[in-house]
């Protein structure tokens, strides 16, 4: 373990309030097993069930050489060693700018035309324009009187009875003239008669004379609760920009605008693979195995970051699977878990270079999960991302590896995925927030820290506060928290401003 992730323990450490215990021994041998395919996560077949292999372990992890990397200082390796292929601690990208190369690595997939009850979580391939006018006739905005003129008024048409319904939204029927002094009984949402100053609120209205006269203590102001045609939109005005994610609100002003169908960018389908054979699908960990927590974890997150998933697939450390996976892929996104180090059954950087993928990031700056990589798959890899039904031209596609440590992998999602699935969704990401953290949170010396938090108060202001259990294989703060803070290098002070990623839900 190199003097970073020591310190990233020993906060974890600290803030779960125990003592290092003694680590227990690596295990000799790594389990290889034939690659399973498992298309519905919550539908795993277990974990121990058909054929096994076994095969010793090879050489061990160098922690020297990862602190040489750390520290800038020239690491005894060879040229084709993996620590030597991976760029110097120096070189890798900040937190900020290996967000920035995710959302430039990729362009927005094609457009389509979908069925407006349909395109919920998509992103909008172009501006969307009025269709017509909102209100797109004079409407009441109570239930009461159409009035013209001071009152009193005399109840237009009137027969008598308090009962008589009057106007109703939706009557097809042209509203009646109203002539000055005069008053019909209106809903609200229904269509103002021509003639009409105001609408009087039942509630202030007295009815008198059998129902033929009208009178009020405080005449309407003219024009009250009379919603006018075009208050909120005319026809042809740009109401939502492209690039917008479609949220029920959308839909619902869409559906409100005359819209029936959406031009959006089709969602991006991802594939996730879940590398190594510690891990177990049910039950309690057991004989040094452990349970699988990026399987269920990763497919829905990449869903609420606007994902179609297509497939979780565990493949164990099996390589010649992993390589077979990504040959074929029909995923525009790849995720894969675990594997992204240089340990002996770490297949994914030597899968990549059998695969000739192109590494656009590998290795970022930001604690947990420095390991991270982002790579562009060959397009002949790349059996073709488009469904059959669209007019998708071939692309390559894109892999992001999330470290096997499960607050690392989350890292990977935020720092990584995120902004490589907005670009793909041709979405335009807001702004991260800022909040001032509520308590002092250490910093790694040369590292940004991603750490889980809660919102507190109700103020203006927005407050957050740090959670325990933060380590690199700890999902217990996170699975509590609301966002994660963005703390700089060197830490932060108590009070002072950082940027917070809320998680997409
Ligand atoms: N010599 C070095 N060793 C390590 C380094 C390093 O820089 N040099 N980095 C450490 C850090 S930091 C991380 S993070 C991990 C990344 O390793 P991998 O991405 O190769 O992941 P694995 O070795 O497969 O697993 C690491 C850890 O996470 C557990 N794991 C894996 N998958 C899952 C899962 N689906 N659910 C729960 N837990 C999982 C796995 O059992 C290991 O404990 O490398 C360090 N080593
Ligand atoms: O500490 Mo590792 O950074 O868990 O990614």
């Amino acid at each position: 373990m190199s003097g970073a992730d020591e310190l990233d323990e020993a906060i974890a450490l600290a803030n779960s309030g125990r003592t290092r215990p003694t680590p227990p021994p690596a295990p000799r041998l790594k389990r290889i097993r034939r690659i399973e395919w498992n298309d519905d996560p919550r539908r795993s077949s277990e974990d121990d069930a058909g054929e096994s292999v076994y095969a010793s372990d090879g050489a061990p992890y160098d922690p020297d050489a990862e602190e040489a990397e750390e520290t800038g200082e020239d690491a005894q390796e060879t040229a084709e060693s993996p620590a030597a292929r991976r760029p110097r601690a120096a070189a890798l990208p900040t937190w900020e700018e290996a967000r920035e190369q995710a959302a430039r690595s990729a362009s927005a997939l094609p457009a389509t035309t979908l069925p407006l009850d349909h395109t919920l979580g998509h992103t909008l391939a172009a501006p969307v324009c009025a269709l017509t006018d909102l209100p797109s006739f004079d409407t009441s905005a109570m239930d009461g009187w159409a009035v013209a003129g001071p009152g009193p008024w005399a109840v237009a048409g009137a027969d008598g009875g308090d009962d008589a319904v009057g106007i109703l939204a939706g009557d097809t029927a042209e509203p009646p003239q109203l002539a000055d002094g005069e008053a019909v009984r209106i809903a609200t949402g229904a269509r103002i008669p021509p003639g009409t100053s105001a609408v009087l609120r039942a509630e202030n209205a007295d009815v008198t004379g059998k129902g033929r006269r009208l009178r009020t203590p405080e005449a309407p102001q003219p024009g009250a609760d009379i919603r006018s045609r075009g208050q909120e939109c005319r026809t042809g005005d740009e109401l939502l920009p492209e690039g917008l994610h479609i949220t029920p609100a959308v839909l619902g002003l869409c559906a409100a605008a005359g819209y029936d169908e959406l031009r959006v960018v089709r969602r991006p389908r991802a594939e996730v693979l879940v590398l190594g054979d510690e891990l177990l699908h049910r039950g309690l960990p057991r004989d040094g195995r452990i349970r699988d927590a990026l399987g269920p974890m990763v497919g829905p997150w990449l869903n609420a970051l606007g994902a179609d998933v297509i497939a979780t697939r565990r493949l164990g450390d099996d390589a010649e699977a992993l390589y077979e996976v990504l040959s074929a892929t029909t995923a525009d996104m790849v995720v894969t878990t675990g594997s992204t180090a240089s340990g002996p059954v770490d297949h994914l950087q030597p899968t990549l270079r059998r695969l000739g993928a192109e590494l656009l990031v590998h290795g970022v700056r930001v604690r947990p999960g420095h390991p991270m990589l982002l790579a562009a798959l060959p397009a002949q890899a790349h059996a073709g991302s488009a469904p059959p039904s669209t007019s998708d031209a071939p692309r390559r596609a894109h892999l992001v590896g999330l470290p096997g440590n499960p607050l690392a992998a989350l890292s990977g999602l935020v720092t990584l995925a995120a902004p490589l699935l907005y670009a793909l969704a041709g979405r335009v990401e807001r702004p991260l927030a800022q909040a001032t953290l509520g308590a002092e949170v250490s910093g790694h010396p040369s590292d940004t820290r991603l750490v889980p938090v809660v919102r507190e108060g109700s103020g203006l202001r927005a407050r957050v506060q740090p959670l325990r259990y933060a380590g690199p294989a700890m999902l217990r703060g996170v699975a509590a928290a609301d966002a994660l803070a963005v703390v700089p290098p060197g830490g932060a002070a108590p009070g002072t401003d950082v940027t917070v990623v809320d998680l997409p839900w």
